[in-house]
Parts: structure tokens; C-alpha cells; sequence
């Protein structure tokens, strides 16, 4: 957890506003909006004082009780709108409500109702989980005779009952993060942020974060998640937001927005290397039968995302033999939100490098999530 006015970084407007600390049941001093919005954004931008345009003009709402996800790759200003809601920034244009607030005239109001999870964690490795948590409870002002239980009900939350009066500086990565995440829960706030909170951990610890933050999400309590991970978005989000050079491209649940890419996907595995695949993809590319298609090389091959991809994918495979290449397999699946990524801005998203927002051929990832209807631009 990151108190959020620990972290003042930009020209901000309010800063005589950064008083500590958070009073308890600030949700119930929020003001009755007709749509109930945790999140209301209308044109956003955010120019760095370097002149860098790290966001540039946003529109969003979040409904309370979302698991919201803002994907994109490095640098595409995720960590600067995040900041800018949690009142760390303050925009150059436009309005933001949060949980009905205004972030620059209620900014106090706005941090006593969110949570907020930075991407560093800062729990004190010199303090046990559960004096991280205690600190964490004063610092926010839970009444003292609340604290014991609120200490307990958190650590178990986050499955560290066990080694509560461990140090922290014992944890792994993944334990570290589910403790941080912990104190960031402590006054009840009806909102939380999380900053790529499992950048860096291994799957099974990722697992386990996402296991917990299912569970505040199943409480009540409104998610907004920034990652670069599809799988991740895939995995939890109900509805999603890509960003990419600080504008969202597209938005919609990950069902949505994989049907926006239209069709099916062609996997084609060739032998021959760089050369082979480079050839295969201009191939495809000018194939009559794939109009609109997009052409991407792998690691094995090539794959075509198109509307009769089934349909015309053995005429492919035949004209690809033709031109004197070998194809060792293929196959036929559902688009991922790998392909999304891929279709909305002609290049993958491939967080670690290692691959792991990949489903392999076979993979869906969830399909689940109905609600508006996606808005893909290019
Ligand atoms: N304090 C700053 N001053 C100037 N430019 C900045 C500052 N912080 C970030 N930027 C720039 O603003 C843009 C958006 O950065 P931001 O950190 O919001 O992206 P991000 O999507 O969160 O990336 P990452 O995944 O690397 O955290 C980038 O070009 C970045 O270099």
C-alpha cells in the first residue's frame, strides 16, 4: 500500500490538500449519483512539466462493483492515469469524478474512499505482516478498538494468517504483494487501484493474487487494474480499456472485444525459418479469400486472423505449398486477446518477452463477461 500522499510528483493544484490519514466510512458521505459511477472521466489529459503528453483525452466510466482493466504495453500511460485518480496528479484538462468526487476540488474525499496499490510495494520488511497491517489501520484511522479484528480478518484474506508475526523481510515476492495489498484494504474503501500488482511474480504467485483479488471484487468492492498482461485481463477483468500512447483505442469485455476482431484464427506451423515465415505472411496477405485479414508471424509460423479463416484456411495451406513451402501444421481456434492487441495496434503485446501473454493454439482464455458493446478504433 501506497499512501497515496506520499507520492506527489507532478504540478498539481491541491497540494495544500495532501493531509494524511482517512476516516472511516467515508462511502457513506458520497454523493448519490444516478449511475452510481466509481470512476467518471471526461476528457482526461496529463502533460508530464517536460511536456511529455502521457494521457490524452480520456473518457470513462466505471460502474461501482466492476473488475475494470486498463491494458498496455510499456510507457503507454497507465501509471499516469491511475495516479491522476488516486489524486497523485492532477489532470492538465478535463474531469474526473471518483466515487463522486471530484479529484480537484474533493481530492481529500477521493483518497479516503479508494485504496491504492503502487506498483513498488511499501510494507516496512522490518515489521511483521501483522504490524504492517496495524500501521497501516492507524495511518488510516481505524478506531483502535477495531484494529485486532481488522488486522485478522485482512491477514486471512490474503492467506497470511500463518506466518502473521513473521517479518516481511521473510516473504517471497508473491507474499509481499499480498500483504501490501492487504493494508491497502484497511479503512473499507469502496474502490481500489492496482498498479501492475503482479508485474514480476511467478505464475503461481500471480495465481494467487488473482484468487484474492476475485474475492474483494466478490465482496463488493470495485477493481480498476492496470497490466500489461492479457492473460491477466482475460482472466479477471468484466470489462477492459486499452491504452496505448495515451489514448484508448479500444474498449469492451474481452468476449466483445474478441469478437471484434472478426472471425477465427489461422495458426500455420512452416519449416525454413525467417525467410519461410516472411514469405507465408505476403502470401496470406495478398490472398483474395482473406480480405481484411491481419498477418502475423510467430515463433513457428504465421497466423491469419479472418472472418472465413475456416472457410478458406486449406486454400491457404494449398497455396502455400504451391510456392514451395512446407507446412508441418495448422490449426483453426478462437481469437485471444492477444489477437485483439494484435489487430488494434499492429503489434503483440508481450510483456516479459518470454511468450506468457500467449494462450498457445489451443487456448480461449474466458470468454465470460457480457455488457456494452465494444468500441474498436484504429
Ligand atoms: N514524471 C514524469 N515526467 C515526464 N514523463 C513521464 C513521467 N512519468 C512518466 N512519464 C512518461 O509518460 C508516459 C506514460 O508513462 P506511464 O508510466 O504512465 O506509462 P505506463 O503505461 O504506466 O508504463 P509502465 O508499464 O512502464 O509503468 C511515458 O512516455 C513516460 O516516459
Amino acid at each position: 500500500m501506497t499512501s497515496p500522499e506520499s507520492e506527489v510528483e507532478s504540478k498539481r493544484d491541491d497540494e495544500t490538500e495532501a493531509e494524511t490519514g482517512a476516516t472511516q466510512d467515508s462511502t457513506q458521505e458520497r454523493p448519490a449519483t444516478a449511475e452510481r459511477a466509481a470512476i467518471d472521466v471526461e476528457g482526461l489529459e496529463l502533460i508530464y512539466a517536460d511536456g511529455t503528453a502521457a494521457v490524452q483525452g480520456i473518457d470513462l466510466t466505471v460502474p461501482e462493483g466492476e473488475f475494470f482493466g486498463f491494458l498496455g504495453p510499456n510507457g503507454a500511460g497507465k501509471t499516469t492515469t491511475i495516479k491522476t485518480f488516486a489524486t497523485l496528479l492532477s489532470p492538465t484538462a478535463g474531469t474526473v469524478r471518483v466515487n463522486g468526487f471530484n479529484v480537484r476540488s474533493d481530492a481529500r474525499k477521493v483518497r479516503e474512499s479508494i485504496g491504492y496499490m503502487a506498483q513498488e510495494t511499501s510494507i516496512d520488511p522490518e515489521l511483521t505482516a501483522a504490524e504492517n497491517v496495524r500501521f497501516a489501520c492507524e495511518a488510516y484511522g481505524v478506531p483502535r478498538g477495531e484494529r485486532a479484528d481488522r488486522v485478522a480478518e485482512l491477514l486471512d484474506l490474503v492467506d497470511l494468517a500463518d506466518v502473521a508475526d513473521k517479518r516481511a523481510d521473510e516473504f517471497s515476492g508473491g507474499m509481499k504483494k499480498r500483504l501490501d495489498a492487504a493494508t491497502a484494504l484497511v479503512h473499507r474503501p469502496p474502490l481500489v487501484f492496482l498498479d501492475e500488482p503482479t508485474t514480476g511474480l511467478d505464475p503461481k504467485a500471480r495465481n494467487r493474487l488473482w484468487d484474492y483479488f476475485r474475492r474483494i471484487n466478490d465482496l463488493g468492492t470495485t477493481i480498476f487494474l492496470t497490466t500489461q498482461y492479457l492473460e491477466e485481463a482475460d482472466q479477471l477483468c468484466d470489462r477492459l480499456a486499452v491504452i496505448v500512447d495515451g489514448e484508448i483505442v479500444a474498449s469492451g469485455s474481452p468476449a466483445e472485444l474478441k469478437r471484434e476482431v472478426g472471425g477465427e484464427v489461422l495458426d500455420v506451423e512452416l519449416e525454413g525459418g525467417a525467410d519461410a515465415r516472411n514469405r507465408a505472411a505476403t502470401i496470406a496477405r495478398e490472398f483474395d479469400a482473406f480480405a481484411a485479414a491481419t498477418v502475423a508471424e510467430s515463433e513457428a509460423g504465421i497466423s491469419v486472423t479472418a472472418e472465413t479463416a475456416r472457410e478458406h484456411g486449406t486454400d491457404l495451406l494449398v497455396a502455400l505449398r504451391d510456392a514451395g513451402l512446407t507446412v508441418t501444421g495448422f490449426n483453426i481456434r478462437a481469437p485471444t486477446l492477444d489477437d485483439v492487441f494484435l489487430a488494434i495496434t499492429g503489434e503483440e503485446l508481450d510483456a516479459d518477452g518470454d511468450g506468457r501473454s500467449g494462450y498457445g493454439v489451443d487456448g480461449g482464455g474466458s470468454e465470460g463477461h457480457d455488457g456494452a458493446s465494444p468500441e474498436v478504433s484504429r
